[in-house]
């Protein structure tokens, strides 16, 4: 790819009217180095402000010179930079995932703070075939194989990936033309790491016709298939699921007319909306439910009760799964009702695992009876829940459902 072809390639990722403010993610690798370049290049002399982040994960003896380096390196371009530190590496865990969430959670919260309503990263064409691969690997549907998309929106900030059809070396190429230098990132060559060894395995792939080309093209074609899927199981969602009390209760009489892989997209939407769970459900596993809710059977999964109940199918927390630190007065059972009205300091909610939840007054109240909501399949309503027991406990709260159903038809659309 030519200069200039490279220029417009990405300058055709931005709509008018411009940005004020453009966010670069930096790690100081070649590809976030040439992205930087490149968009400097595109906006010489617009009134777009271009400033840049780097996360120190802490997790290398060096990462903090680096950082220092990747900084002096932005400011020398006259670009404003700030060094983003985390330290909330427990030991436990996936780290690569963990480092992952954080990273992309200073990076958010970095270009709010600083009004950045852009953000753009420098994931490239080989990053995404990459994915690809990744995602076959795992028996991926249409969501994973679409990889990583272009553009997602956050809360306040866009994220932008404007290289995703430019390959690494052609940034490579672009940098060294312009005799500019990056930081080789040694775990790039780290063969622990599933993406180092599935970039070294294409290139005995390139031969059989599985180019990065052809990878990101598939992952363009699954995007455009998602996106109609996600219309379809939207206009589904709006029909077959109704929000009651926090549940997600299907129509089973109109289930039967729904596609497999509209059902499976409805129902894994509903099982993460009812969990908050951060990942939907792998494919493999939601096989049970999918037959559980076309028969109208029962079944626990994914911190979620699925209950057949008179030609509907409710699919409501599962109240063994909540969290203790999660069930507080005045946001009673992880964020699933809010009460009002009472004070606040008249009543303790204790989860009790198994058996459900315990409502009982404190000292204030001494004498009163506590409540235990039971964990078995009752379908209460927010009154009848939370409001009337509190209410018979002499504590004169209202309670209503925190979630919207709104926010549910919206989480079955990718933004
Ligand atoms: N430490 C960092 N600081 C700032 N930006 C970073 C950092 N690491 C990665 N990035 C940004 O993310 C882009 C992609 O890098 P990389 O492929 O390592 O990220 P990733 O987080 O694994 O990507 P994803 O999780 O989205 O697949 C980089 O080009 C850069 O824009």
């Amino acid at each position: 790819m030519q200069n200039m072809n490279l220029l417009s390639e990405v300058r055709g990722h931005f709509m008018t009217p411009l940005p004020r403010r453009l966010g670069v993610a930096l790690s100081g690798g070649g590809d976030s180095m040439a992205l930087l370049h490149i968009l400097m290049q595109c906006f010489q002399g617009q009134d777009v402000e271009i400033l840049a982040a780097t996360v120190d994960h802490g997790l290398r003896a060096d990462s903090a010179q680096e950082a220092q380096q990747v900084s002096e390196m932005a400011t020398k371009l006259g670009v404003d930079h700030e060094v983003l530190q985390w330290q909330g590496w427990q030991g436990d865990g996936n780290l690569q995932d963990q480092a992952r969430q954080a990273r992309y959670q200073l990076l958010e919260a970095w270009a709010s703070r600083n009004d950045i309503p852009v953000l753009a990263l420098g994931h490239t064409a080989d990053d995404q075939a990459e994915t690809v691969l990744m995602r076959l690997a795992r028996s991926a549907g249409v969501d994973g194989l679409s990889a990583i998309p272009v553009r997602r929106q956050l809360e306040k900030v866009t994220l932008l990936r404007p290289l995703l059809a430019v390959t690494r070396a052609q940034l490579r190429d672009y940098l060294t033309a312009l005799d500019q230098t990056w930081i080789e990132d040694p775990s790039n060559h780290d063969q622990r790491f599933e993406r180092v060894r599935i970039r070294q395995a294409m290139d005995l792939l390139e031969p059989l016709g599985l180019s990065t080309a052809a990878l990101s093209t598939v992952a363009e074609n699954m995007a455009t298939a998602r996106e109609a899927l996600e219309h379809y199981s939207f206009i589904a969602a709006r029909d077959v699921a109704q929000i009651v009390s926090g549940a997600v209760v299907l129509d089973q009489s109109k289930l039967g007319g729904l596609p497999d892989e509209i059902l499976h997209r409805v129902l894994t939407r509903a099982l993460q909306w009812v969990s908050g769970a951060t990942y939907p459900l792998r494919r493999r596993v939601m096989g049970e439910a999918l037959e559980a809710v076309r028969s109208g059977g029962s079944l626990t999964l994914g911190g979620c009760r699925i209950l057949g109940r008179a030609g509907r199918v409710w699919i409501c927390r599962e109240l063994n799964a909540v969290r203790e630190e999660a069930v507080q007065p005045g946001q009673l059972w992880d964020n699933r009702w809010l009460l009002s009205g009472g004070d606040p300091s008249g009543i303790e909610v204790r989860s009790l695992g198994k058996a459900g939840l315990l409502l009982c007054p404190n000292w204030r109240q001494l004498g009163c009876p506590g409540v235990v909501l039971e964990a078995t399949p009752a379908l209460w309503t927010a009154q009848e829940l939370v409001a009337a027991p509190l209410a018979a406990m002499g504590n004169k709260w209202t309670a209503k459902t925190a979630k919207s159903g709104e926010e549910f038809y919206a989480s079955l659309l990718s933004h």
